[in-house]
């Protein structure tokens, strides 16, 4: 009898250990700030602007430090090295991600690729959206880049108050053109406001302190929905975006089998399943994602540089004359025009810097074996965080951080790949496409059509502050910005003017020549290929 008294009370007692062990940190982790019992820093995890106290962090524990967070630990590098000597140089044992309940089981049903596993799924589909978006696809896509930013000067020119709105819709335009074939013709497109309004959705579910929490803490998952709202409202997200998905992956596998099809990514895929035998909803998801990764990223970053204009006016000047001495008033800049307009690419890697969309690396990567960095022990499972914003913001990296300074990268001529891939953590430009074998698929695309946005905008177009009553100008501050994965400066007003009037007209010329060469007039999408048509040179 008293032997099993004895044994239940070390059972108790172990048990007690263990849960007294939740939440503390172990001694040879990386340090970070203190940990109460069960919870660890979980407390401390702040509801918006998480990028600040990340930085402060950073700054009081050093370039890697730990947060624990109930059963999980999270690593975050805040270093151009650490990321280089662990993300890039082990990114064999450093590509996985943690799980993620809500956002990848309940909302996507495991097939999201930017929160899948490192296994051999995430392989095949990586390899797949490798080949759509490998630099020499990109190029292919410039055609695709020259219209849409057509459209997005004509609309700029003739309803500037709304230009955001542009923005969005040429970068998303751009996104559903390569990943399904067709373009949005207008901001009120009703596919396209679905997608922006599931985008949101997803994020802000995603935001929530219950989404964490059924991570750090699994067997809330038993909860019933009536209990769990968070989980139910995934359930019900999931249907919605499959749905949608699956009708536009359907369409598009229906005009491929038609021979309709444009070329896109669509068109491999619709291959690759005939080969491989994936099911419809797989294929639904890896391309429907690919819009949410490629179109709000694109999108936020060209806000940014509006907003940049607008602050940094000098930096605007002399871009314009740049653009001005190399480029002239007959023609406006292609993507041909690159190596020529250094400036305007400097400008490019500065706003990157400066406000990058995915401010802490969008999602974690995770570690698949124990490690050890600096003498600290990195435990196999946790997350690694890729700290963007303190390490854009670090000043012994970046002198006087928050001045938007292109001078930073005028004798930079490594496109953001190969800046990227550059083995010197000294000589990267900027962590926002993220790193290792996760880093982002679209980074040549993204080049192309923020390098194209951002030098026709300076081309066409003066960005100036709106003047109150009191004639005084209405600056944004620039540390006001969206929560989320993907962030962005909050709305803010400003001027869009034409340069000239021989400038406006050549927007609208440029914009109606476009049309009638390439687009039917009723649906107002491709009426052919570039490629086979020629039309590469028309627009
Ligand atoms: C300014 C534009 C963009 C930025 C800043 C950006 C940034 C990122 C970042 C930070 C990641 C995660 C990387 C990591 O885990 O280390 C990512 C992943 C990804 N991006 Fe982008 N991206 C941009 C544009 C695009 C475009 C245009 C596309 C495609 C059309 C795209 C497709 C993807 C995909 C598919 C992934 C998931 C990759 C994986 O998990 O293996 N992105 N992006």
């Amino acid at each position: 009898m008293l032997t099993y008294t004895l044994l239940a009370l070390a059972g108790l007692v172990a048990i007690l250990m263990r849960l007294l062990s939740i939440g503390r940190r172990p001694k040879n982790y990386p340090p970070g700030p203190p940990t109460l019992p069960l919870i660890g820093n979980i407390h401390q995890m702040p509801l918006r602007d998480a990028h600040l106290q990340f930085e402060k962090w950073a700054r009081e524990y050093g370039p890697i430090y730990s947060l624990i967070l109930g059963t999980k630990t999270l690593i975050v590098l805040s270093s151009g090295k650490a990321v280089k000597d662990l993300l890039d140089k082990k990114s064999g044992i450093y590509s996985h991600r943690q799980e993620m309940y809500i956002g990848q089981t309940l909302c996507s049903g495991d097939l999201r690729l930017l929160m899948m596993g490192y296994g051999p799924r995430w392989r095949t589909f990586r390899k797949m959206v490798h080949g759509l978006l490998n630099v020499s696809a990109a190029k292919s896509y410039v055609p695709y880049q020259m219209l849409e930013n057509k459209q997005m000067l004509y609309e700029m020119l003739n309803q500037p108050d709304l230009f955001l709105e542009s923005i969005r819709r040429y970068s998303n335009a751009l996104t559903t053109t390569m990943v399904f074939g067709w373009r949005t013709p207008t901001y009120e497109d009703d596919k396209m406001k679905q997608l922006f309004d599931g985008f949101a959705d997803f994020a802000d579910l995603n935001q929530t302190g219950t989404a964490a929490l059924i991570d750090f803490f699994p067997w809330l998952r038993q909860l019933p929905d009536f209990l769990s709202p968070a989980q139910k409202k995934a359930k019900g997200l999931h249907k919605h975006e499959k749905a949608l998905y699956l009708s536009h992956w359907l369409r598009a596998k229906d005009e491929f089998q038609k021979g309709l099809i444009q070329p896109c990514f669509c068109v491999g895929m619709a291959e690759a399943q005939k080969a491989d035998g994936f099911s419809d909803d797989q294929a639904a998801y890896i391309s429907g994602t690919l819009l949410e990764a490629g179109s709000d990223t694109t999108s936020s970053t060209l806000y940014a540089f509006v907003q940049a204009m607008l602050l940094f006016p000098e930096v605007q000047r002399k871009a314009q004359k740049e653009l001005d001495r190399v480029i002239g008033l007959d023609r406006m800049p292609t993507i041909d025009d690159e190596p020529n307009l250094q400036y305007v690419r400097a400008c490019m890697k500065e706003t990157l810097r400066w406000m990058p969309t995915t401010i802490l690396g969008a999602v974690p990567h995770a570690v698949t074996q124990d490690d050890t960095y600096r003498g600290y022990f990195i435990p196999q499972g946790a997350g690694i965080m890729n700290n963007v914003w303190a390490i854009h913001m670090d000043p012994e990296r970046h002198q006087s951080p928050r001045t938007f300074d292109p001078e930073r990268y005028i004798n930079d001529y490594q496109s953001l790949a190969d800046a990227a891939a550059n083995p010197d953590s000294t000589k990267r430009d900027q962590f926002t496409f993220g790193a290792g074998r996760r880093i982002c698929p679209g980074i040549h695309v993204a080049e192309r059509s923020l390098f194209l946005g951002m030098s026709r905008m300076l081309w066409a177009f003066d960005i100036e502050p709106q003047v109150d009553e009191q004639g005084n100008k209405v600056l944004p501050d620039p540390d006001r910005l969206t929560q989320g994965f993907v962030c962005m400066p909050e709305k803010f007003p400003a001027v869009i003017r034409p340069r000239s009037s021989v400038r406006a007209e050549k927007v609208v010329k440029e914009w109606e020549d476009a049309q009638r060469e390439c687009l039917d007039p009723e649906t107002k999408q491709w009426r052919q290929a570039p490629a086979k048509s020629g039309m590469a040179s028309k627009v």
